[in-house]
């Protein structure tokens, strides 16, 4: 068998290493090769590939963060309309079966090929950790460590100065690396996409804390947390190219209004792309070798139109058309779990 890989959207710590597993399982167990589709759907759309060996280069992958493949975002339209351009790269190449590796976006576009026949196989990775369907994604656990050794930073330094601290953390649409970082940290105050804040609310919440004699105030903010529209008006970013709303800055702006408002002093950082970079934790690293395995044997199965996931222990198949139909976000009641430590 020939098998396709590439790997789709934001890098990930961890994609390396299921490129490495689907290639050592693919041959050591069956025989099979692997072709490396360069920078995501581009690659398929443009026939660049890399055949993959199992020989000591890729076994030395597995720790490095990124993607040796290369990704890239390509607009949806464009994907959709490139579906023959595609099937063409595939049989040029003899690829018997897809396994691509991303987020809801490329997994949507799996989805998507699987219907029209393709054999396809995904494996989700995101650090936002918003895929449906699976306990957890891998990339997840690095970013939170990341975030975590940064916020316990901020706790030290703001405490000197009797500062409010706002950290920015990734999670566009899901607040799970805001949620666990700031229930890690012990932050005073976490803000989530899925919980719209009241500005008011918050600067009370930091008053009450210094009136108490307290002597800083932590405040985790997810990138695509928002204010509720009466209490602050955040600055448009508009939309890219691939479709995705474009931040401003939600941190700095929540930070200058409550300097404006109550007027203590606040410093904000952005941990921005630090968190996805770099080596993966060893229990991304065994995440991901997992999801590799389970989705070179589901190939060699058959089992197509579907996606590895972790439920419990155990590496299960799902239908990629579960898998995408909604973003896995975080619960009220989690939030409301986190919101006992609060102020
Ligand atoms: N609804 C869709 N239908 C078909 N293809 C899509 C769709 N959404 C996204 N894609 C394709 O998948 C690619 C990757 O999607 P996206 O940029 O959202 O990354 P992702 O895989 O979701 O990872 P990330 O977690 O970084 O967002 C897009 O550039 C586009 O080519
Ligand atoms: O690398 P880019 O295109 O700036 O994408 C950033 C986005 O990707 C993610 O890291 C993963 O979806 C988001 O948290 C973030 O908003
Ligand atoms: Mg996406």
């Amino acid at each position: 068998m020939r098998i396709g890989i590439l790997t789709g959207g934001g890098d990930c710590p961890g994609l390396n290493a299921v490129i490495r597993a689907v290639v050592r399982t693919a041959d050591g167990r069956y025989r099979s090769s692997v072709v490396g589709f360069r920078d995501g759907w581009r690659g398929l759309l443009e026939d660049r590939k890399v055949p993959l060996s199992n020989d000591d280069r890729i076994d030395r992958i597995l720790t490095r963060g990124g993607t040796i493949l290369g990704t890239a975002r390509v607009n949806p339209d464009k994907l959709k309309a490139g579906l023959d351009q595609i099937r063409q790269t595939l049989d040029d190449n003899g690829i018997d079966a897809l396994i691509p590796i991303g987020g809801e976006g490329t997994l949507t576009a799996a989805g998507w090929l699987a219907e029209s026949g393709v054999p396809v196989i995904g494996v989700p990775k995101t650090i936002d950790n918003d895929i449906d369907c699976t306990d957890v994604t891998f990339g997840f656990d690095t970013a939170l460590s990341i975030a975590t050794d940064a916020i316990d930073r901020l706790h030290t330094t703001a405490e000197s100065h009797q500062r409010v601290m706002l950290v920015e953390v990734m999670g566009r649409h899901a607040g799970w690396i805001a949620l666990h970082s700031g229930l890690a940290t012990g932050a005073h105050l976490t803000l989530v996409p899925e919980v719209p804040f009241d500005v008011a609310e918050v600067c009370d919440m930091v008053k009450k804390r210094f009136q108490r004699g307290d002597s800083h105030f932590i405040c985790v903010v997810a990138e695509g947390a928002a204010p509720t529209p009466e209490s602050m008006t955040l600055r448009e970013g508009g939309i890219d190219e691939f479709g995705h709303k474009r931040f401003t800055g939600v941190a700095q702006q929540l930070g200058a209004e409550i300097e404006r408002r109550i007027g203590k002093e606040v410093r904000t950082t952005v941990l921005g792309h630090v968190q996805r970079g770099g080596t993966p934790t060893p229990y991304d690293r065994v995440l991901a070798t997992r999801f590799g395995v389970h989705a070179t044997d589901a190939v060699h199965r058959g089992d197509f139109g579907q996606m590895v996931a972790l439920h419990g222990t155990s590496i299960e198949l799902v239908a990629l058309t579960d898998a995408t139909r909604h973003l896995k976000t975080v619960p009220r009641e989690r939030y409301d779990e986190a919101a006992a430590f609060f102020g």
